[in-house]
């Protein structure tokens, strides 16, 4: 899909991942609209991109919000042409720790935010790209990306919910990529490796730093957001990509324990 014009949603807008892949997108010719629960961070995207992006604040883990976001994309600029899913969260816990199960708490967070909130975008921002005009060239209508995680294969110790929303992540690409495709509208999902936001500078230093030394083939660092955002591009530009999975993680291989 040619970006000039075009009109992207992006969740997790305000930081990280989603900022860069708002920056990335917008020099490409398209209008933003931003998604993000973090009103004051969103206000800074907002006065960086100008005219060229819109923002709302809305929480992908809730439907009303979802939806009233996508009507505000319509309203301000008529038309979602790409998706892109990056809101989310870490938290993690052990299955049992000191005796105590995993709290339910922190497994519905995770599954609320980063797996229904990922399918809440993708149904409402397939509604409103059914109603593009088909490009004249390739029918397409729109295209979705999401974001996954290296941990989907390989979760780490307290990673039972995130890893598992990773994973639903993965798993519904095909069948959404299927549900979706005699409306010229494709389906691609990313798989990060450890890449320097907010996220990972949550973790401790010394976690991150054996991730970078010992388990990232090359380059052996970690990545950068505008890295992320340049395959969110490339995705957006290449019809031919459709119902897959793509790693970006300089080859990441995590050791068993
Ligand atoms: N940074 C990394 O190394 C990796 C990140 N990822 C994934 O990439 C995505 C982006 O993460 P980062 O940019 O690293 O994190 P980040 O913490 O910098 O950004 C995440 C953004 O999501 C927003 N958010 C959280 N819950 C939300 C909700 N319910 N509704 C709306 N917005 C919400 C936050 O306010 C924040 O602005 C996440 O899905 C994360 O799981 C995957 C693999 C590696
Ligand atoms: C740290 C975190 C969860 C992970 O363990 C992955 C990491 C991204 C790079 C990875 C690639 C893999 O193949 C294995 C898993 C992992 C090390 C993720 C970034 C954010 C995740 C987190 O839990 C932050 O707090």
């Amino acid at each position: 899909m040619q970006l000039q014009d075009k009109v992207a949603v992006v969740t997790g807008a305000a930081s990280g991942l989603g900022l860069g892949s708002c920056r990335a997108l917008a020099a490409a010719g398209a209008r933003i609209v931003g998604f993000d629960r973090d009103a004051d961070r969103l206000a800074a995207l907002r006065d960086a991109l100008g005219e060229q992006a819109m923002t709302a604040v809305v929480d992908v883990a809730d439907e009303a919000s979802v939806k009233a976001g996508i009507d505000q994309a319509m309203a301000a600029f008529g038309a979602v042409h790409v998706a892109v899913n990056c809101a989310g969260v870490a938290d993690s816990a052990k299955t049992v720790s000191k005796g105590e199960p995993f709290p339910l708490t922190t497994w519905n967070k995770v599954i609320a935010v980063n797996l229904t909130g990922t399918f809440n975008i993708i149904r409402f921002a397939a509604v409103a790209m059914m109603r593009n005009a088909p490009d004249g060239d390739t029918g397409e209508r729109g295209v979705i990306i999401n974001t996954s995680s290296g941990a989907a294969w390989q979760g780490q110790v307290g990673q039972a919910a995130y890893a598992a929303s990773k994973a639903g992540v993965m798993g519904l690409t095909l069948p959404v990529a299927r549900d979706l495709a005699e409306h010229g509208i494709r389906v691609v999902s990313i798989a990060p490796g450890l890449f320097d936001t907010a996220m990972v500078a949550g973790l401790p230093p010394k976690v991150s730093q054996s991730i970078v030394d010992r388990m990232i083939l090359y380059p052996n660092r970690m990545g950068r957001p505008d890295e992320f955002a340049a395959l969110v591009r490339h995705i957006a530009e290449n019809t031919y990509l459709n119902a897959t999975t793509i790693s970006v993680d300089a080859g990441a291989r995590m050791q068993a324990r």
